[in-house]
């Protein structure tokens, strides 16, 4: 069974409450009635309750009544592992979706959550084939919309592009939707297709209600049913399907792509890129670029892994052989070495541990998607290596170090006056705003600590390791898992004890950052007879009306008391135990600008009462936990699955 994403809404339930019952049986219920040979089905649990769950499944129109069977069965069994405790959620796999949710969904086009999911290749002629996929899907939809409602409201079709390339297409909604509504959420899907994927090889919408999708090669069963197809999964045409999140919660990379690649010095390239950034400003059109704009068309120009790939001559030359005298440090994934290239650029190179059964493919796919992901406050990854043994992966040089490094020295502390302090947590807010909420690519750092936050030359903070897990996630080498997760210190209580992230564990973590930052001291070193960790530490002080208690003092007079009680606050708001109290990353980048935006109180830290019952699971019963799903969610801003048809 292919599985493609979930959302599982933020609002839960508590354990062993009436809820959980009703959810098993709900899903126990969904599961056995796709052995009845049913394409979709709903029904509802706890009925007699004040607390109903409703929920359905629907298998693609064409599967066998088999496949629609081991669909739902693995979908369901994954809901109750992974969305055990929320009141809503929704699963998509190839063959099938299921959903369920504490408010009635039956007969009611619901667009969000969505997912987009598309294979990166361009098509060529792309007028002609966007007209292509407009018109067939639009006849397609109207098709299977007007199928009355209770019967099978699906759709595929096979259209001749070219001499040699057929393009596949597929429309499905709910049959339990009126012809207008099945109509309208086709019509949304598509319109999130003209969006997302305009001239991709291959691209689907996946929303609660419908879906749509198209694909060069066959993906359905096509009739008549005798005829050997492959199935999608195991279709000889590789395709990398990549996520894009729209404005929804969104989903994780699949399948594989086709690329032919050609090793070239990434010199070369990087050359390129550093023209083009500089053609940008003398053209005529400097006038209405802007640095982001001129990153984003750099962005685009970065299509395929060739553009990026460095040879290993290239690298070594750099390194000075990876001499000792070059070796920057070693982390979790890898040596850090700095290099210089015979432009006098600098570099740092990233050699990872070696590599175990990651396909080559996906790892340059995944570079090729986090290259993109331009922002003065991340650190940029330039390219990559891969020659025989060797992984590496290249970035932009920072000469400063990292945050760790002057938070742990005194002296070095000392450099860090108030301002640059502050310069950093703005720095450190926009870069993840970036990640959380305006890049194409939604993701979560999930490891965000002083070590990852880089210093330019100018003490501006870049934002390191963003991309890592995702680079390596699909990597079996063991010395990854135990980094994949997040730091010891820095991770929120649910990533912590339940392994769920989401923006707002990064938003705990940089609260973290916050205090240490303010107080000079390492959340995961901390000694006080006081309190057992930092964030219990401040909210004690802040409590008793003494917030500058906690202020390092080699800030001496440097610093405004207004904007310190202020970051404090942001940085107590940030560590709440509860998720959704805890500010999104674009509120915190306004509380930092503005001092007239008015602060709420913050709530006791999550870690601030310790007992039996809540105890802090340790790092050690983490480590091999690296499956935690994917790194790439929702905006903050996008309505929880709880709400679909809210706006
Ligand atoms: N782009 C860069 N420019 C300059 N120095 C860097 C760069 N990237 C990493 N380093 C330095 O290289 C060293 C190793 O970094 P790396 O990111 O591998 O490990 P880490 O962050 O210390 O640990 P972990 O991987 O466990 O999080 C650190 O001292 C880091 O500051």
């Amino acid at each position: 069974q292919n599985y493609l994403y979930h959302v599982c809404a933020n609002t839960t339930f508590p354990k062993n409450s009436i809820y959980n019952s009703s959810l098993n049986s709900l899903l126990s219920s969904l599961s056995s009635d796709a052995t009845r040979n049913l394409e979709f089905f709903n029904t509802t649990a706890g009925q007699n309750t004040s607390d109903p769950l409703y929920g359905l499944f629907l298998c693609r129109g064409d599967v066998t009544a088999d496949s629609c069977q081991a669909c739902v069965a693995a979908a369901t069994k994954n809901l109750a592992g992974k969305c055990s405790r929320e009141k809503a959620a929704v699963i998509w796999y190839d063959e099938c979706t299921v959903r369920y949710s504490n408010e009635s969904i039956f007969s009611t086009v619901a667009v969000r959550p969505r997912v987009a999911l598309l294979n990166t290749q361009n098509i060529t002629d792309q007028d002609r084939f966007n007209r292509l996929v407009n018109t067939t899907m639009t006849d397609l939809a109207s098709q299977a919309s007007n199928a009355p409602t209770g019967a099978k409201k699906f759709g595929t079709k096979e259209v001749n592009f070219s001499d040699f390339q057929n393009l596949y297409f597929l429309v499905q909604c709910t049959p339990d939707l009126s012809s207008t509504d099945c109509n309208s959420c086709l019509q949304a899907a598509m319109s999130r297709l003209s969006i997302c994927c305009s001239g991709k090889q291959g691209a689907r919408v996946l929303f609660p209600s419908c879906n749509v999708r198209y694909e060069l090669y066959p993906f359905y069963r096509m009739v008549p049913v005798h005829t050997p197809v492959p199935s999608p999964g195991k279709s000889k045409i590789s395709t990398v399907t990549i996520i894009v999140a729209i404005v929804a919660p969104i989903a994780v990379a699949m399948g594989l792509l086709i690329l032919c690649y050609c090793f070239l010095s990434r010199r070369e390239s990087k050359k390129f890129n550093a023209k083009k950034a500089s053609s940008f400003k003398k053209s005529d059109r400097t006038v209405t670029y802007d640095a982001a704009n001129a990153a984003n068309e750099i962005a685009k120009e970065i299509a395929t892994a060739d553009s990026l790939q460095y040879d290993l001559r290239t690298i070594v030359a750099a390194t000075n052989k990876f001499s000792n005298a070059n070796k920057l440090g070693e982390g979790g994934f890898g040596e850090v070495y700095k290099g210089t290239l015979s432009t006098g650029d600098e570099i740092a190179v990233k050699r990872l541990w070696r590599s175990s059964g990651q396909d080559v493919e996906q790892f340059k796919n995944e570079v090729v998607l986090v290259a993109k992901l331009q922002h003065k406050n991340l650190v940029r990854l330039l390219g990559f290596c891969l020659e025989g043994e060797e992984k590496i992966l290249i970035y932009e040089y920072l000469s400063n170090k990292s945050l760790e490094y002057f938070l742990y020295d005194k002296k070095l502390r000392a450099q860090l006056d108030w301002s640059k302090r502050y310069k950093i947590f703005e720095g450190i807010a926009r870069g993840i705003q970036y990640l959380h909420e305006d890049s194409q690519l939604k993701i979560i750092h999930r490891d965000l600590k002083a070590s990852s936050i880089l210093l330019d030359a100018n003490m501006n903070p870049k934002i390191a390791d963003f991309s890592l897990a995702r680079i390596l996630e699909a990597d079996q080498n063991k010395r990854y898992a135990s980094r994949i997760v997040g730091t010891y210190g820095y991770m929120s209580p649910e990533y912590a004890m339940h392994g769920e992230f989401s923006e707002k564990s990064d938003v705990y973590s940089f609260g973290v950052l916050v205090l240490e930052l303010i107080s000079g001291k390492k959340n995961s070193h901390f000694d006080s007879e006081s309190a057992e960790d930092l964030s219990s530490y401040a909210w004690i002080h802040w409590r008793e009306g003494k917030p500058l208690e906690l202020l390092d003092p080699t800030l001496r007079d440097t610093y405004s008391r207004e904007e310190v009680i202020r970051c404090i606050q942001i940085g107590l708001l940030c560590v709440q135990k509860d998720p959704a109290d805890r500010p999104t990353m674009s509120s915190i980048t306004l509380m930092l600008k503005s001092s007239s935006v008015t602060l709420p109180s913050p709530q006791q830290p999550a870690f601030f009462v310790r007992s039996e019952t809540d105890p802090i699971i340790p790092k050690m019963g983490l480590e091999n936990d690296h499956s935690i799903g994917i790194d790439m969610l929702s905006s903050a801003n996008e309505a929880p699955l709880a709400e679909p048809d809210a706006r």
